[in-house]
């Protein structure tokens, strides 16, 4: 089918399902419910789902699961993680467990600083423009005032308005560049009713003033947030001295630790691999992100901004051995909330700050960042020992069994099976069929 809708976002529930049915389904009634069977029983619960998008006809689950045992700072956090992936809570649960008894993650922010720009075009003089911006800056604090003023009582608000010449980049390119601190809040949005109400001053103020006396231009294109925050950065950190570091699979330390760094210095040079590095990193990062209502395309448009700032893109975390002590660690910018857009509208959120033990932006930032760093840790562990397949694929034996339909007593012999022998997708297709000859 390929027809076109008009006037879809005024029909009701029922009618746009109806209409996806009959135009997309060799059989509307099986997909229709397909999609009835994923509501909520619960009508207002469901309908709070259906308002948090636009024309939306079902919701699509993720599992929430839960990573314990992470010892954060000196304090113990279970981590909850909503994520398609097989293995991924595992692997965080299993790197948890053995920091914890090796000293724990030590997490420190660094800043908290959001960005956002009004772009806009001046045909005049650079001079005039710079005199005329030092002139009005103070009314662009004074004409927010009443956005602002409630940020500035917990701390937060504007902290700098820079004017800034993009000329070399684009024919009478400028920039508002302003720097804000939004506190428990991700700030998305009182960033932008700041920036449109700088674009208005600004305006007003070249209208009013001898800017455009000549006939000079000034044009307002876009008001807007930034979601590359490098200055809005945390970091996460594992050490211990190299003999800690042996475990049942970890038998000679210094060479488990050696080959480490050097997996993370592969990650460092080499973008290929640096991709699939960070890939890892965001498994943890976007996981914790879901399940605390974030934002995730804002943080891995930042994120992998940020993991190419020097030109290339590159490992996001980095490993060293000094003087007999092991040091695993990154850096990685989150402009998240614990306040604001889902966070006190979901209620599996709600509970999921709440294992979190309501923590503020910043302490979120930690554990995200945590979060990526035993991800990345499990993930080069198992790399640079027995493979990522043997883990991996223990994990993702469920689904193998699940997408054959195995009965229950398939799947015992299925799982017994293969706790001794190597799980891939032809093993266990292969196994099931000699069971079902
Ligand atoms: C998968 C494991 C953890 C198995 O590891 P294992 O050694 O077989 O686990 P175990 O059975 O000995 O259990 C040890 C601990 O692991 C955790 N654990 C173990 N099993 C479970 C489970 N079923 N449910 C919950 N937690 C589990 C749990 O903490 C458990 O302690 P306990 O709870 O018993 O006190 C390990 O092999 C591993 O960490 N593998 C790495 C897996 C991984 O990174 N997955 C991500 C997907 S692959 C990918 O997307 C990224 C990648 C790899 O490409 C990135 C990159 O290239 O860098
Ligand atoms: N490019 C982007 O990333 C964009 C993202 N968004 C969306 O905006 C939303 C996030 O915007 P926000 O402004 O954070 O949310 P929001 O619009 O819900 O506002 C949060 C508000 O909570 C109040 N607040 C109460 N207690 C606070 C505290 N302790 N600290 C700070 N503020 C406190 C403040 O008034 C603050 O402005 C997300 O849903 C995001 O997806 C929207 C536009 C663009």
């Amino acid at each position: 089918m390929n027809n076109a809708v008009a006037g879809f976002s005024k029909l009701s529930k029922k009618e746009k399902i109806n209409w996806i049915a009959n135009e997309y389904f060799s059989n509307p009634e099986e997909a229709q419910n397909i999609i009835r069977n994923y509501w909520n029983s619960d009508e207002k619960l469901q309908q709070l789902h259906d308002e948090f998008i636009e024309n939306t006809i079902t919701n699509l689950y993720i599992p929430l699961g839960v990573a314990p045992n992470f010892l954060i700072n000196g304090k113990y956090k279970t981590i909850p993680m909503a994520i398609e992936e097989s293995s991924v809570v595992a692997a965080a649960s299993k790197a948890a467990k053995y920091w914890s008894t090796r000293g724990g993650f030590k997490a420190t922010i660094i800043d908290t600083e959001k960005i956002g720009q009004v772009h806009f075009t001046y045909s005049g003089d650079a001079e005039k423009l710079t005199q005329f911006f030092n002139q009005i800056k103070p009314k662009f604090f004074s004409e927010t005032q009443s956005i602002t003023k409630n940020m500035q009582q917990r701390g937060g608000g504007i902290l700098d308005i820079k004017l800034k010449d993009k000329r070399s980049l684009l024919e009478n390119y400028y920039q508002l560049h302003a720097t804000f601190e939004t506190k428990d809040s991700m700030g998305a949005n009182f960033i932008n009713s700041c920036l449109e109400q700088f674009a208005t001053t600004l305006k007003e103020e070249g209208q009013n003033s001898d800017l455009c006396q000549n006939g000079e231009k000034l044009e307002v294109i876009m008001s807007i947030l930034s979601n590359y925050v490098p200055h809005c950065l945390v970091r996460a950190e594992v050490s211990c001295p190299i003999e800690d570091l042996a475990e049942k699979h970890i038998t000679n330390p210094q060479e488990f630790a050696e080959r480490f760094v050097q997996a993370v210095q592969i990650a460092e040079v080499e973008p290929f691999r640096a991709v699939t590095h960070n890939k890892g990193i965001m498994n943890g990062v976007d996981a914790v992100i879901l399940a605390t209502g974030n934002d995730f395309r804002a943080v891995e448009a930042g994120v992998h901004a940020y993991a190419s700032r020097n030109g290339q893109y590159a490992s996001l975390s980095h490993a060293k051995i000094e003087n007999g002590i092991f040091t695993f660690w990154l850096e990685i910018p989150l402009a998240v909330g614990t306040v604001g857009g889902l966070t006190s509208l979901h209620p599996l959120v709600k509970l999921c700050l709440e294992i979190l033990e309501k923590p503020s932006a910043p302490e979120l930032m930690e554990i995200v960042a945590v979060a990526g760093l035993a991800q990345n840790f499990a993930a080069l562990r198992s790399l640079t020992t027995t493979g990522i397949q043997e883990g991996h694929m223990k994990m993702h034996l469920n689904n193998i069994i699940n997408q054959f339909e195995a009965t229950d007593e398939e799947r015992h012999l299925i799982k017994s099976h293969f706790k001794k022998t190597a799980v891939s997708h032809s093993a266990v297709v292969e196994f099931i069929e000699s069971l079902r000859k």
